[in-house]
């Protein structure tokens, strides 16, 4: 099985505008992606998060988030590479869905 590589220039050049319009934004210092999400409630915001760590699970990549009442912060990140990989640009497509 072949290791999991990060992303090329070609395929940031092409994806990372596309995330930056979904209000996914490059974190500083790390090759990683970020967003907020804010909800009704802790409610809708835990339902939410439910839907994306059955995903999580079924993928087997996981985020990293923290969540307080009716927001959630969300960094995606590939630690078996260390940066962003397909793996977080599939994530991040779900999770926007979920939303
Ligand atoms: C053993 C297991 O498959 C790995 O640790 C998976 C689990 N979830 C993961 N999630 C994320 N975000 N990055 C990984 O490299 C990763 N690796």
């Amino acid at each position: 099985m072949s290791k999991i590589q990060t992303l090329s220039e070609e395929e940031r050049a092409h994806l990372l505008p596309l995330l930056r319009t979904a209000q996914w934004v490059e974190t500083p210092g790390r090759d990683a992606i970020y967003k907020e999400f804010i909800f009704k409630d802790f409610n809708q915001a835990f339902g939410f998060m439910s839907r994306v760590a059955l995903q999580a699970e079924k993928i087997d990549h996981h985020p990293e988030w923290f969540n307080v009442y009716n927001k959630v912060q969300i960094t995606l990140s590939t630690h078996d590479c260390g940066g962003l990989s397909q793996r977080d640009i599939t994530l991040a497509t779900f999770i926007d869905q979920a939303s």
